[in-house]
């Protein structure tokens, strides 16, 4: 029998060098924090590429009261991320140690902006993940290439990528000792330098970060006794207060609650805009990602990458045909999904407009389209919500009453 053997991790650390291994290191010696998400070395080692990062026009901490003058636009089409021909996926290796690709997303010509936020949408196992890495150099592409800043990213060190990118991915973070406070500070190492000493300018991006995602409450509490939801808003705080020109975050409201992801969303949306950043989120939050992004890749169920507008999308039922199952159906009207299941019968509704949406999604839930009928559903000013026929009059006083009563006609 053929034995497949898993090559991600050996290819990951050959992409991002013997130095980030050595970085990782150190935090935990210096710190007690082991910095698993880290995707690039920030050691401060010899950078040859340092004279790339001339080109960034953004230095958050000397100007952040100035948000104004911040903003950069892609006007030369250098900025953002872009890829060229690239297919994503694993290289396996046999016991024969003969190696075999197997390719999930292929031939990929896609372009996040700066000053955008472009989010990745598409069904568990589609590729979302796969693509985020191989975006960040943490897996190497099977073919074609990856351009941030205008820059192949193959072509450069670990140290330089840092300084422009930084990555929340979703594994977990041995944060030891480690104070959130501290752990956003770790987000500055890519600008310390040898000594790894904080400037006062270093001090006001991380708390600027905080509080940019409403942590600055959890400051100074072990990072490793936070909630998963409080983690997730501190690491991406850290991602933040690494200034980088570009973001990639996988499903970064995962453990959030309701507020606070669309709290999270619109952040990462205005930052986007406000300082020119580039931003790229993989999430399945559909309906909000449909509501607040600036551009979509949606991965279909054919692991074909549609790109565009969420409307774009919406418009040529790219989002319908990835989406909708047996119970499930996307309304391009309302950009939201609903319950799609065949009417056991179709009954006439008499309610005021406001109540209308809300009598209709009740009645949907139990199987009830809402047209011509013999039954008559009444939805009084009085709040009472009346059912007629088959000779009878039920009058109920909620939603659930009425829900319950009309189960078993
Ligand atoms: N280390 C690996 N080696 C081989 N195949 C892998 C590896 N990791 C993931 N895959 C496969 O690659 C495909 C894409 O996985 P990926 O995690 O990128 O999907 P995803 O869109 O992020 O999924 P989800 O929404 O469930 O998180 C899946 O078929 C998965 O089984």
């Amino acid at each position: 029998m053929t034995e497949l053997v898993e090559t991600a991790a050996e290819d990951a650390s050959a992409a991002t060098g013997t130095t980030g291994t050595t970085n990782r290191t150190r935090t935990t010696d210096t710190t007690g924090a082991t910095d698993r998400t880290r995707t690039t070395d920030t050691t401060g080692a010899t950078d040859t590429t340092r004279t790339t990062d001339t080109t960034r026009t953004t230095d958050w901490t000397r100007t952040m009261d100035t948000t104004a003058a911040m903003v950069t636009t892609d006007t030369t089409g250098t900025e953002g991320i872009s890829t060229r021909g690239l297919t994503v996926g694993y290289r396996m290796r046999r016991a024969s140690r003969r190696r075999r690709e197997r390719a999930v997303l292929r031939e990929l010509d896609l372009t996040a902006r700066a000053g955008e936020l472009t989010v990745l949408l598409g069904p568990n196992g589609a590729g979302k993940s796969t693509l985020l890495r191989t975006l960040c150099g943490l897996q190497p592409p099977l073919a074609g290439s990856v351009r941030i800043g205008g820059l192949d990213i193959a072509g450069q060190s670990p140290a330089a990528l840092a300084r422009r990118l930084a990555v929340v991915l979703t594994d977990r973070v041995d944060a030891g000792l480690l104070s959130a406070r501290e752990l956003v500070a770790l987000g500055r190492h890519p600008h310390t330098g040898f000594t790894g000493r904080l400037s006062d300018a270093d001090h006001t991006a991380v708390e600027w970060a905080l509080d940019a995602v409403a942590a600055g409450h959890l400051a100074d509490r072990p990072a490793a006794e936070l909630s998963d939801g409080e983690r997730q808003r501190v690491l991406t705080a850290r991602a933040l207060a690494q200034e980088p020109a570009a973001v990639l975050l996988d499903e970064p409201t995962a453990f959030l609650d309701v507020p606070s992801r669309v709290a999270l969303t619109v952040l990462l949306r205005d930052l986007a805009r406000s300082r020119g950043l580039t931003v790229v989120v993989s999430t399945h939050d559909l309906e909000l990602a449909l509501r607040v992004a600036d551009a979509v890749w949606l991965v279909d169920r054919s692991l074909r990458v549609h790109a565009g507008a969420p409307e774009d999308l919406i418009a040529r039922g790219a989002v319908a045909a990835a989406f909708d199952a047996e119970h499930l159906a996307f309304d391009a009207a309302s950009g939201s999904f609903g319950l799609r299941r065949p009417a056991r019968a179709t009954v006439a509704m008499d309610a005021p407009p406001a109540l209308r949406p809300l009598l209709e999604r009740a009645l949907a839930r139990e199987d009830l389209a809402t047209g011509d009928g013999d039954t008559l559903v009444t939805a009084g000013s009085d709040g009472t919500l009346t059912v007629r026929g088959r000779g009878r009059t039920v009058r109920t006083r909620s939603f659930q009453e009425l829900t319950r009563e009309v189960r078993t006609w």
